[in-house]
């Protein structure tokens, strides 16, 4: 899959900058998967892991991911680098159903940040492979997601397995440039 992955991002970032955040509570998936693109090297300060592009991806893009706890704490904690955000992915446990109405409120409130107000969001339904995972239209029944004016969608994943992580990165990577 690496190969394949590096084609399409070369193919996308070439020119402008992007900048993704990689959103979602503790034990989701955000370490897999961004394992699974080639960023195992990362440095941890103040609650946010940084992860750098010196592996697979092409230099102009950077991928930041910490563990999101509150509106506040994601302006605070980005600081000024919260207006160089590009693209937003969300993370989240299928499995853990009691969970779903706190992220149904943390969506609510990232999108209506307005430094976000131009980022494409993707909901990423991970942990898919386990047979207690909640299916995507269960999830989407209980998070109710479907904000207007606003690039967003939501898919199922197995981080673990590879199975859809390709998709993910192909659907924010046109979903920001286009
Ligand atoms: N079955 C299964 N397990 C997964 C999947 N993705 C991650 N895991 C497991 O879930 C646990 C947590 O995964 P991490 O990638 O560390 O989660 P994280 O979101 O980075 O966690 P924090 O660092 O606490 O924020 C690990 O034991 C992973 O192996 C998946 O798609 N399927």
């Amino acid at each position: 899959m690496g190969a394949i992955l590096e084609l399409l991002l070369n193919k996308f970032f070439n020119s402008s900058r992007y900048h993704i955040i990689i959103i979602g509570p503790a034990s989701s998936g955000k370490r897999t998967f961004l394992s699974k693109l080639g960023l195992n090297d990362h440095n941890f300060n103040n609650g946010i892991i940084a992860y750098n592009t010196n592996t697979l991806l092409p230099a102009d893009l950077t991928i930041t991911s910490f563990v999101y706890t509150s509106t506040f704490q994601l302006s605070r904690v980005l600081e000024d680098r919260i207006n160089e955000v590009t693209g937003i992915i969300y993370m989240l446990d299928s499995t853990n159903v009691s969970r779903l109405k706190v992220t149904k409120l943390e969506l609510k409130n990232i999108i209506n940040i307005p430094a976000l107000e131009n980022s494409p969001i993707l909901v990423l339904c991970n942990k898919q492979d386990l047979p207690t995972a909640k299916s995507v239209r269960e999830i989407e029944m209980v998070i109710k997601f479907e904000p207007e004016n606003k690039k967003w969608n939501i898919q199922g994943m197995s981080a673990a397995s590879d199975d859809g992580v390709f998709e993910a990165i192909e659907w924010i990577s046109r979903a920001m440039i286009n």
